[in-house]
């Protein structure tokens, strides 16, 4: 199931819900409203989204006791919607943005996620009314729905199709109408959401959003899809026929790009993939990293953790807790913002093992930003050595700096910004160890990332196997003779994993693959030495790396200046 059990209860309907009010802060906004009949005029605002008509909304001059009024304490809020349920109007705008590709899903952060002023300013333009601001729990109410309405679009979509009375009815739908029946959709299916709630709170957000004819369609729909959930009788494709349409089957019936569905099962066989799916589309679980160079052991993490009442469990890794339940706490109590710990999954830690950085050795991140790997290999440098943190992207390199400020850890980090592959040409520097966290597809990381499976083509892979080449061969010639290389991904797939590396040590005869055996737990290194974790077998991230040794000696046929 989709979202967090305790949703069930969150979602209860509103008691002012019977009452529809549009209510203005200040007298001025009483003047502007229109009286006669209750109609109210369309109003113009300073965006560049016209709002919509609303009728049937009475205005009433006096601000409510139960509107917050953050803004219009400061006289600008003139008008704020108790009408419809302000996490859907939220969770209905910043949909329609992610897929203008103006905003993104963030599951971690909340509150920055821009559910202050500025998204407000985007309900108001887009829906022509503010909603309240949003308490705590309606933010997580926004991200839960959004979230998961992303992850399920390409079934929510298929069934919206099927329910509606024409497929062109569907291709032609508004985009804030389509925003409204998903998150219906959602709620009814996957959050299970009592119905009667979900399709009044939904059709009023249409009617009051858009007009009243939206609203009738949205309860049409609604009511039909609730009909056959009671029935059990949903309309989806039978996984059946030849192993494209079968793929096509599972691609809708899990919410997958079909292309990742044939390459899963091509790879891992069609019951990995069904588990894999699985976990992509269920809650992501975080850990926290705690931050030794300031001292903080994992039992004063722990101590807080029990303080704040959150849900953890121990970790294989000594700096780390998984946390099960309460990462809004976490936050919430600034333990991040204190620099106490840092959220990293094991699966990133167990590359900084594979690394196994030891006190007094030179270090270069190739691929370093926003910093995950690179804190926490300072950390173990112990105060002794020195890291070199590249990246070719200037705004993550500089959140990489800040968080190490904020960890005590820039004395020990140098920045570079630099693609990699110019830098390399020009430098004559050479390292102990040289980590190279390359671009990639992500495919390790999608129960995370909710709305990555939809960015990724096909054809990207292609695209990033080419670059992780390229970077590997810059990459290698910063290593000292003796030294190590490490290659790592947040990828499941082969392609960018082991067969990198096989190419990699064809056309470089003086490296060799050292196994990882030493440095990570068995159970993730794999039969050829590497390190893997998966998601459907070590309940974390996907991810893999790579140790590579280079010879001390010069070999035969590798051009000078490499060898
Ligand atoms: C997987 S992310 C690195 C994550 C990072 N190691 C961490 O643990 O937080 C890949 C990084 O490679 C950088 N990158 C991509 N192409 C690059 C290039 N040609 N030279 C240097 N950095 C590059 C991207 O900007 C991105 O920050």
């Amino acid at each position: 199931m989709e979202g967090v059990a305790p949703a069930v209860s969150l979602f209860r309907p509103r008691a002012s819900a019977r009452f529809p009010v549009l209510l203005a802060a200040d007298s001025g906004a009483a003047r502007r409203s229109t009286g006669a009949g209750g109609r109210s005029s369309v109003r113009k605002h300073g965006g560049t989204e016209a709002p919509p008509r609303r009728p049937g909304i009475t205005r009433l001059p006096k601000l409510g006791t139960a509107v917050s009024t953050k803004r219009s304490e400061r006289g600008k809020d003139p008008l704020i919607n108790l009408e419809v349920s302000h996490h859907r109007a939220v969770a209905a705008v910043r949909l329609l943005r992610i897929e203008k590709g103006k905003a993104f899903v963030d599951l971690l952060n909340e509150k920055a996620n821009d559910s202050g002023d500025n998204e407000m300013g985007y309900v108001e333009r887009t829906l022509g009314f503010r909603t309240r601001y949003l308490e705590d729990r309606d933010i997580r109410l926004v991200t839960v729905i959004v979230a998961g309405t992303v992850r399920w679009k390409r079934y929510l979509d298929y069934l919206i199709m099927s329910l509606c009375s024409e497929e062109k009815v569907f291709r032609e739908m508004e985009p804030l109408l389509l925003q409204i029946l998903r998150i219906g959709f959602f709620e009814i299916l996957k959050l299970d959401v009592p119905a009667y709630a979900a399709v009044d709170e939904n059709v009023r957000l249409a009617k009051v959003a858009l007009r009243p004819g939206a609203g009738n369609m949205v309860n049409a729909i609604l009511r039909k899809l609730v009909l056959l959930k009671e029935t059990n009788s949903l309309p989806l494709p039978k996984i059946e026929g030849d192993e494209r349409a079968q793929a096509r089957a599972l691609s809708i019936i899990y919410s997958h790009p079909v292309w990742m569905v044939r390459r899963w099962i091509r790879f891992h066989g069609k019951d990995e993939a069904l588990r894999l799916m699985n976990w992509n589309n269920s809650d992501p679980r975080f850990s926290l990293r705690v931050n030794t160079s300031k001292g903080y052991t994992r039992a004063d993490l722990v101590k807080r953790l029990e303080s704040l009442q959150v849900h953890y469990e121990e970790s294989i890794m000594d700096e780390f807790v998984r946390i099960r339940e309460g990462m809004q706490a976490v936050i919430q109590a600034g333990l991040l913002k204190d620099g106490i710990c840092a959220v990293q999954d094991e699966s990133a830690g167990l590359v900084v093992s594979v690394v196994d950085p030891q006190p007094g050795e030179t270090i270069i991140d190739c691929c370093a930003a926003p910093g995950g790997k690179t804190l926490f290999m300072a950390s173990r440098l112990s105060g002794e050595g020195k890291i070199w943190a590249l990246d070719v992207n200037k705004g993550r390199l500089r959140i990489l700096m800040e968080a190490a400020k904020l960890h005590g850890l820039d004395v020990m980090i140098t920045d570079i910004h630099a693609d990699l592959r110019l830098y390399t040409k020009e430098t004559t520097a050479k390292y102990d160890k040289v980590l190279l966290d390359a671009p990639c597809s992500g495919l390790g990381v999608l129960s995370k990332r909710a709305d990555l499976r939809w960015n990724r083509q096909f054809e990207d892979l292609e695209e990033l196997m080419c670059l992780q080449d390229e970077l590997l061969d810059s990459a290698s010639t910063l290593v000292k003779p003796g030294g190590i290389l490490i290659y790592s991904t947040c990828s499941i797939d082969p392609e960018e994993n082991e067969k990198r590396i096989s190419a990699f040590v064809q056309r470089h005869p003086e490296f060799a693959t050292q196994s990882v055996c030493e440095y990570v737990p068995k159970k993730f290194v794999t039969d050829e030495g590497f390190y893997s974790s998966n998601p459907t077998k070590h309940s974390m991230d996907g991810a893999f790396a790579a140790r590579l040794v280079r010879s001390m000696h010069k070999i035969l046929g590798v051009p000078q200046g490499q060898n």
